[in-house]
């Protein structure tokens, strides 16, 4: 399978990670980004090819990864239409980016349909990915099998049927792994403050959420059941489960989650709304 990427940072390249030598060669692998540094870091790490603007080598692409911020979308995607409409085969175009509705998206590609949108997440770097999809009217079974193949390379997927559906998803694993990383700064901040020096810390709290989280995984029994179990009453869990719901912890993080999916939501408002 042939795919471009069009933009080379951080979510393309754990991506890439994930493809190159697995999926598909990285030869087979293409990377747009007019920032040198990004392409070279992609190279030199996956052997993938490389340009500064989008050329000829990405109309020979099966799918075509759209990874540039939202606010550039726009702009970075005018130069794919002419491509698309002569492309003998219909590429798949997915887009990763938050917030971008489909038929925006389709509209700057001159009416495109073939268009899968997709929220992924950065532990797709290690294979531990978690992407929501959805595809639109245009898109064959085919397709949205490639799509899902590319996906699942990096680790698992949750296809939607209501495209409103994937800001919900942003909020909760697209932007999901930076809630994680707060709570173990936090934990390691707890650490160092009781005496533990911060290396001490850093590996207690990874540890936790690692096994945590496999347990989590691994158990058929509900995540309510797997903490009820670290809980003696009176004891030290519930000192500390009772501090938070004092503090309104499980409320915030609702709110939180709530805040990404809404911003999203506007991203793409605004979007819509600027052309
Ligand atoms: N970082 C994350 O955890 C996730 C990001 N996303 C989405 O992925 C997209 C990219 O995000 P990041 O990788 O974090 O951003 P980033 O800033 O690391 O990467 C964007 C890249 O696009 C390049 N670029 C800018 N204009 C371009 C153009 N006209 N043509 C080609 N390349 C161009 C930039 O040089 C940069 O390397 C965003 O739309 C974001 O919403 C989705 C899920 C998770
Ligand atoms: O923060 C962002 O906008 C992107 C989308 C999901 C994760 N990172």
């Amino acid at each position: 399978m042939k795919i471009a990427f069009i933009g080379g940072g951080n979510m393309a390249a754990a991506l890439v990670a994930g493809l190159a030598g697995k999926v598909t060669p990285g030869a087979n692998i293409h990377v747009v980004d007019p920032n040198p540094a990004a392409l070279e870091a992609l190279h030199a790490g996956h052997g993938v090819t490389t340009a500064p603007s989008i050329d000829a080598a990405v109309s020979a692409a099966e799918v075509i990864v759209l990874a540039v911020k939202p606010q550039s979308m726009r702009e970075a995607v005018a130069p794919l239409v002419p491509l698309l409409a002569g492309a003998p085969h219909a590429p798949l175009v997915l887009s990763i980016a938050a917030g971008i509705r489909s038929a925006d998206l389709s509209r700057w590609l001159g009416g495109y349909g073939a268009i899968v949108r997709c929220m992924p997440n950065t532990p797709a770097l290690i294979g531990m990915g978690i992407a929501g999809l959805v595809a639109s009217a245009g898109v064959t079974q085919a397709q949205r099998l490639a799509a899902d193949q590319v996906l699942k390379a990096v680790g698992g997927t949750v296809w939607l049927d209501d495209e409103a559906q994937i800001d919900a998803v942003t909020g909760v694993s697209g932007s999901g792994p930076a809630y994680v990383f707060y709570f173990i700064e936090a934990m390691q901040q707890a650490a160092v403050e009781l005496g533990l020096t911060a290396g001490q810390g850093l590996e207690l709290a990874k540890a936790t959420f690692t096994g945590a989280a496999q347990l989590a995984a691994q158990s058929q029994e509900p995540v309510s059941v797997l903490r009820e179990r670290v809980t003696s009453k009176g004891g030290t869990t519930y000192a500390a489960l009772t501090s938070m719901e004092e503090s309104g912890v499980k409320a915030a993080i609702v709110n939180a989650v709530k805040a990404a999916a809404a911003r999203g939501k506007e991203l793409g408002e605004q979007m819509g709304r600027d052309g």
